[in-house]
């Protein structure tokens, strides 16, 4: 085990976010096996930068203000790894609690919601896989929410910059306006109750989806994008994870 670490590219003052409440669960989830990625550890323990993938994302979300939460949904196996490997290595300032994931990144979404106390108003879904995220990107989704009352929702994502095509086996079908695209990413920020209300209708309806905000959006919830750069990336590949590294060592030395 490590000494203690802390984020060395990020602190409060650099984050230049004003006080606010603290009125925000983190569900961080970190349950999947990692098929494509191919490690035998799973990606989200895959060293990065000298510590387990999975420390990047927790260390954002502990050093943003609004948090006051944080559940790290895992594996029942790989608990005591998580605890040892993980958050002992970091001088974390919220309670963490651990949950225990499920067959699918919804099914782990949903065991993380069971450990988030329903007075908190926001929950927060991020992919532990997503470790790029900066403080302000989390901030940024939860003030969106919280400033419109509309809104049910509101997500990281990225404004599509290649030409997109329509395509059924080899053939072109369309070439959509791409301004109308945008790929999603975490986090994804949810009022909590309506959150909690589309995992059960999801559940009763039989319903998968490959992210949160399509669970709100079929039961009719407002969600919003708010604009990411393409840095958030999830290490799904191999090669993911140089790209991961050369991008975090540049914001470290600047
Ligand atoms: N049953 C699952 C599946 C996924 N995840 C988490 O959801 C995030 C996004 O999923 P993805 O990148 O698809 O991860 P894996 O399912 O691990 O990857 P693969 O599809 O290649 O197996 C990751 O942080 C992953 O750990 C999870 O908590 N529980
Ligand atoms: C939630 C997500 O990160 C949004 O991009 C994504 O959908 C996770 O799973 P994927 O199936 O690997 O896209």
């Amino acid at each position: 085990m490590g000494a203690p670490a802390t984020c060395p590219h990020a602190c409060t003052e650099r984050t230049g976010v004003q006080a606010v409440s603290a009125d925000t669960c983190a569900v961080i989830v970190a349950g999947g096996s990692g098929e494509r990625f191919g490690d035998p550890r799973s990606k989200q323990f895959v060293e990065l930068c000298g510590l387990p993938l999975m420390c990047w994302s927790i260390m954002a979300f502990d050093r943003a203000p609004s948090v006051a939460r944080i559940v790290v949904v895992c594996a029942p196996d790989r608990a005591a790894e998580v605890e040892k490997d993980v958050l002992s290595r970091l001088s974390l300032a919220k309670p963490v609690v651990l949950a225990a994931s499920g067959a699918t990144r919804q099914d782990s979404v949903r065991s993380g919601l069971e450990e988030v106390p329903r007075d908190l108003d926001f929950v927060a879904v991020h992919d532990a896989a997503r470790p790029l995220v900066e403080t302000e990107q989390i901030e940024a989704c939860i003030a969106a929410v919280r400033e419109d009352r509309a809104l049910a929702g509101a997500i990281l994502a990225a404004r599509s910059i290649d030409t997109l095509k329509l395509v059924e086996g080899e053939t072109i079908i369309a070439t959509p306006d791409r301004s109308f695209y945008w790929a999603a990413q975490t986090p994804q920020v949810f009022r909590t109750p309506r959150l909690v209300a589309a995992h059960r209708s999801a559940v009763r309806d039989g319903y998968q989806g490959t992210d949160d905000a399509s669970l709100v959006e079929r039961l009719g919830g407002r969600v919003r994008v708010v604009e990411s750069t393409r840095d958030n990336i999830k290490i799904t590949l191999p090669e993911d994870l140089a790209i991961a590294e050369a991008t975090l060592m540049t914001k470290v030395t600047g």
